[in-house]
C-alpha cells in the first residue's frame, strides 16, 4: 500500500475561472482520477490552517460531551445526525444536515449548548463548509465539463444539500486489542462527492482504486483535502465516475479527527444518467431511482449485509457471490 493517490493542485482556481487556461488544466487532471481512483488528493489553501486547527478543537469538543447530549442530534433521514456505539467499531460522529443553509449551524449548536449561543464555533464551521463546498462544486462542475454535460451542473447543484460530519476514531485503551485496528469498516460513500478533512496528523484512510488496489490516503500538505466519488454520483454518470471502498484502518495508539462535508442529493431526487452518457459503447447501468429511496434501503437490514455492491442489489442487478460476503 504505498502507492499515492493522484495529487490536483486547487491553489489557483476558484469559481470565478471556470473556462480560463489555469482552471482547463486542472480539469484535465480532475476526470482520469475519478474514473480509475474515484478519488484524489486536493491541494486547496483557501481553507486557512488557523481554521483548520480551531476544527480540530472543535470536533474534540464536540465529541467529548456526554452521550446523552450527542444523541440530541438526531435525523429523520438516515445518516443524518450522531452515529457510534457500533460493536466493535472505534467509531463515533455527530452530523450537521443542511449544513450551508443559514440557520443549520445556529440550530446545530442551540441543540448541543443550549445555554449560550456560541457565535464563535458558528463562524468558524460556517466558513470551514463555505470554503469546502466552493471545492465540492469545482470539482463537480469539472467532471460535467469533461463529461461534456455541464448544462446540468445548475440543476445538479440545485438539488444538492451538504452534510458536515465531524468523526473521531478512538484512541488504543478503549477498544480491546483485535477490534481496535478497523475503526471504520469499509464502504462506498453514497452520495455525489465527499471531500475529507484530516485534522490532526493521524492517517488512517484507505481507498480502494478500480483495480483492486488499496492506497493510503495520508494528506502529503497542510493544505490537503480528499475527494471521493460516491454511488449517485457513479450512477449518474453512468459508471464514468467510480465510486471507490474506503475506510478507515488505525494502529491504535492515538485518536484521529476529521471533518467531512458530504455532497448529496436531496431525498426526492430522481437519479438518472442523462442521455448523453447512454450510447452503444456505455449501456444504461442502473434503472433510476430517488435518492431517499436508496438511502433507506442502504439503512435497511438488507442493505447493511451487503459491503460492496448496494446500488447494483439495490436496482436488482446481478449481485456476484462477493458482493454478498
Ligand atoms: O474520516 C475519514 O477520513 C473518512 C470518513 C468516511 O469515509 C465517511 O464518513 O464516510
Ligand atoms: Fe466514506
Amino acid at each position: 500500500m504505498r502507492r499515492h493517490l493522484p495529487l490536483i493542485d486547487f491553489s489557483d482556481v476558484g469559481m470565478a475561472c471556470a473556462g480560463t487556461p489555469a482552471w482547463d488544466a486542472v480539469r484535465e487532471q480532475v476526470m482520469p482520477a475519478l474514473g480509475f481512483h474515484g478519488c484524489f488528493e486536493a491541494v486547496y489553501d483557501r481553507v486557512a490552517s488557523e481554521l483548520r486547527l480551531s476544527l480540530l478543537e472543535i470536533a474534540k469538543d464536540l465529541l467529548s460531551l456526554p452521550l446523552q447530549t450527542k444523541l440530541r442530534n438526531t435525523s429523520d433521514e438516515p445518516y443524518g445526525g450522531y452515529l457510534g456505539r457500533l460493536p466493535g467499531l472505534a467509531y463515533e460522529s455527530l452530523a450537521i444536515s443542511d449544513a450551508t443553509r443559514p440557520h443549520a449551524i445556529p440550530s446545530f449548536a442551540r441543540l448541543l449548548w443550549p445555554s449560550g449561543s456560541n457565535p464563535d464555533f458558528c463562524e468558524k464551521v460556517r466558513s470551514f463548509t463555505k470554503q469546502l463546498a466552493e471545492l465540492e462544486e469545482m470539482v463537480r462542475r469539472m467532471v460535467l465539463e469533461s463529461l461534456g454535460v455541464a448544462e446540468y451542473a445548475e440543476e445538479q447543484m440545485q438539488s444538492t444539500c451538504y452534510l458536515l460530519r465531524f468523526t473521531e476514531y478512538g484512541a488504543a485503551g478503549e477498544w480491546e486489542e483485535e477490534k481496535r485496528k478497523l475503526a471504520h469498516m469499509a464502504h462506498r460513500d453514497r452520495g455525489m462527492l465527499s471531500i475529507v478533512c484530516q485534522l490532526n496528523e493521524v492517517d488512517g484512510l484507505q481507498v480502494e482504486a478500480m483495480d483492486g488496489e488499496w492506497h493510503l490516503a495520508a494528506p502529503r500538505s497542510v493544505a490537503s483535502f480528499f475527494v471521493i466519488a460516491g454511488e449517485a454520483l457513479h450512477a449518474w454518470s453512468n459508471g464514468r465516475v467510480y465510486a471507490p471502498m474506503h475506510g478507515v484502518a488505525m494502529d491504535g495508539t492515538r485518536a484521529r479527527y476529521s471533518a467531512v462535508l458530504f455532497a448529496r442529493p436531496t431525498s426526492e431526487r430522481t437519479i438518472q444518467a442523462p442521455a448523453e452518457l447512454v450510447d452503444g459503447d456505455h449501456p444504461s447501468l442502473f434503472r433510476p431511482f430517488e435518492y431517499g429511496d436508496f438511502l433507506h434501503f442502504c439503512a435497511s437490514a438488507e442493505g447493511r449485509k451487503l459491503k460492496r455492491c448496494r446500488l447494483r442489489a439495490y436496482r436488482r442487478e446481478a449481485v456476484t457471490k462477493e458482493d454478498e460476503a
